[in-house]
């Protein structure tokens, strides 16, 4: 019998036909991810309740699951009227209600549909801390006005609280290196890369009340009490990272007050080498000795009064504060910062904000100059005469102008002596922002919180809309039916034929 080539070929075709598309219907239905696209914009908010004054970071992304790269950006940013809630101990209530302006800022800036999903934090920082120390009600009872304040907004309240110094330094490095995709970033080819751990950035953060510094360091850190690990996209970092309490430029500015009437009392009137030239400034000695940074002399009258006259004497200012920042003791460890802390020796770049930035931005020093442009810079504004440098700067707050002179030798007292940035001064970047927003500690904390930093790389899914996924099903399983039947009828009818 003659061999019939034509059905058996179609038969065969057939057959494999009907295997393919089994095994797409498999592969379809069974390995089945969900991704949702983005719907709309989300908001988070954090108050950063900081010792000089308050401020709120409103931050928005994509509303779905894929911000876990530096997607979230800063919408707005308001800053709240008069000085840090710590100041408010004797008008309580008066704390929560400084806030209200900037939640209604908020409440204008989020649409009404987004308000209950937004998570709202408040952290307080050096001047909570200090408080806390002096006194824990009072400390106490303005971060519960500040939380009920926060709770009469739809917002999702989740908290208001101080944050530790190691925190404060953690998550201002985070900030840095998550603005400038340091820990993670999305290649040309569409794939998720990690850039090589010689781009992470260090921080610098200057405030009121502290001081941090934060940075991987080339060997493991030696105190445990400065090493915070994290594990961010499948890598594991070990921060070394340490906040020196007190050490904020304001209250390093009372430490040296202090250090200036203990060294010349019982003389009323001081000179005072960081003033300049023409500024004399009045002061109770309890305004002085009103913190627990400085230790008054025993025994003190609280309402007697001195004078600073300022001398503008750049080398004499650098040499007092050389004083209240103890460079010598280092016993403990083989490496120092300053004070006698534990710090291994800086490594890679570094960027430097808050009061670092302000300062050596209104000197035009910003974001870099070279040691010896900076120096000069500095010694020439603080010879200025007080009378000339109001008159140049009336736009400038006084209390900012003031002080200039001593932020910037006590920076580069820091810098140089304290963190020992010497042969790498031209590593440290002064800047405000990264991609529109600004440098802190917020964003980092409002991520780690809100769950936005995973620790495990992100996972790429290639999806279709859920409509396009049913038409392929449907269409699989036509083809399927429709093959099962052209080969039922063929083994029926076709080779007899
Ligand atoms: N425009 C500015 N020029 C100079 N200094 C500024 C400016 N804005 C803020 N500062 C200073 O920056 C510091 C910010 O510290 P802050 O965040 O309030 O305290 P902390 O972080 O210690 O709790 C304060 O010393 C404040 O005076
Ligand atoms: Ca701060």
């Amino acid at each position: 019998m003659k061999l019939q080539l034509k059905p058996v070929l179609l038969g065969v075709a057939l057959v494999a036909i009907t295997c393919m598309t089994i095994i797409a219907l498999i592969l379809t239905i069974v390995n089945r991810q969900s991704a949702e696209l983005p719907y709309s914009t989300q908001y988070g908010m954090v108050f950063d309740a900081g010792s000089s004054h308050t401020a709120l970071f409103l931050y928005q992304w994509p509303g779905n699951k894929e911000n876990n790269t530096g997607i979230v950006s800063q919408t707005m940013m308001c800053d709240v009227k008069g000085d840090g809630i710590s100041s408010y101990v004797t008008n309580i209530s008066g704390a929560g209600a400084s806030l209200k302006e900037c939640l209604n800022v908020a409440m204008a800036t989020i649409p009404a549909s987004q308000q209950k999903t937004t998570p709202a934090y408040l952290g307080a920082t050096a001047g909570m801390r200090l408080l806390n120390l002096q006194n824990n009600t009072l400390s106490d009872q303005i971060l519960k006005e500040v939380a009920k304040t926060m709770q009469s907004y739809p917002f999702d309240f989740r908290g208001a609280k101080i944050i530790s110094g190691m925190e404060e330094g953690a998550y201002g490095w985070i900030t840095i290196n998550y603005l400038l995709e340091s820990f993670i970033k999305y290649g040309f080819d569409g794939k998720w890369i990690h850039p090589k751990s010689g781009t992470i950035l260090g921080a610098l953060d200057l405030g009121g009340a502290s001081t941090q510094i934060s940075f991987l360091p080339k060997e493991p850190v030696k105190n445990p009490q400065s090493a915070f690990d994290l594990q961010l996209y499948s890598y594991r970092y070990q921060l070394y990272t340490h906040s020196y309490l007190c050490y904020g430029k304001d209250q390093a500015l009372k430490k040296l007050h202090a250090y200036l009437q203990k060294t010349t009392s019982p003389s009323s009137v001081i000179k005072h080498p960081c003033f300049h030239i023409g500024y004399n400034l009045t002061v109770k000695l309890s305004d002085i000795y009103n913190s627990p940074c400085v230790n008054p002399p025993t025994p003190y009258d609280p309402l007697a009064q001195v004078t600073f006259l300022g001398t503008g004497n750049s080398a004499l200012c650098m040499s007092m504060i050389e004083n209240i920042v103890n460079i010598t003791n280092c016993t403990l460890y083989p490496d120092c910062g300053f004070n006698g802390v534990y710090q291994p020796p800086v490594n890679g770049e570094f960027f430097a904000f808050s009061a670092y930035f302000y300062t050596f931005d209104f000197l035009g020093l910003a974001p870099k100059a070279s040691l010896s442009r900076v120096n000069s810079t500095i010694e020439s504004f603080c010879n200025k005469n007080w009378t000339t440098l109001v008159a140049e700067y009336p736009n400038v707050k006084e209390k900012y102008l003031r002080d200039y002179c001593f932020s910037a030798h006590y920076i580069m007292v820091i810098l140089l002596k304290g963190y020992k940035f010497g042969s790498s001064w031209d590593k440290i970047s002064f800047q405000k922002q990264v991609a529109d927003t600004d440098i802190g500690w917020t964003l980092g904390y409002m991520l780690n919180l809100t769950n936005m930093l995973p620790s495990h790389h992100p996972l790429v899914v290639t999806g279709v809309h859920n409509s396009q996924w049913a038409a392929e099903v449907f269409f699989i399983v036509f083809a399927l039916f429709l093959a099962l039947l052209i080969i039922i009828v063929l083994c029926v009818w076709g080779p007899t034929t």
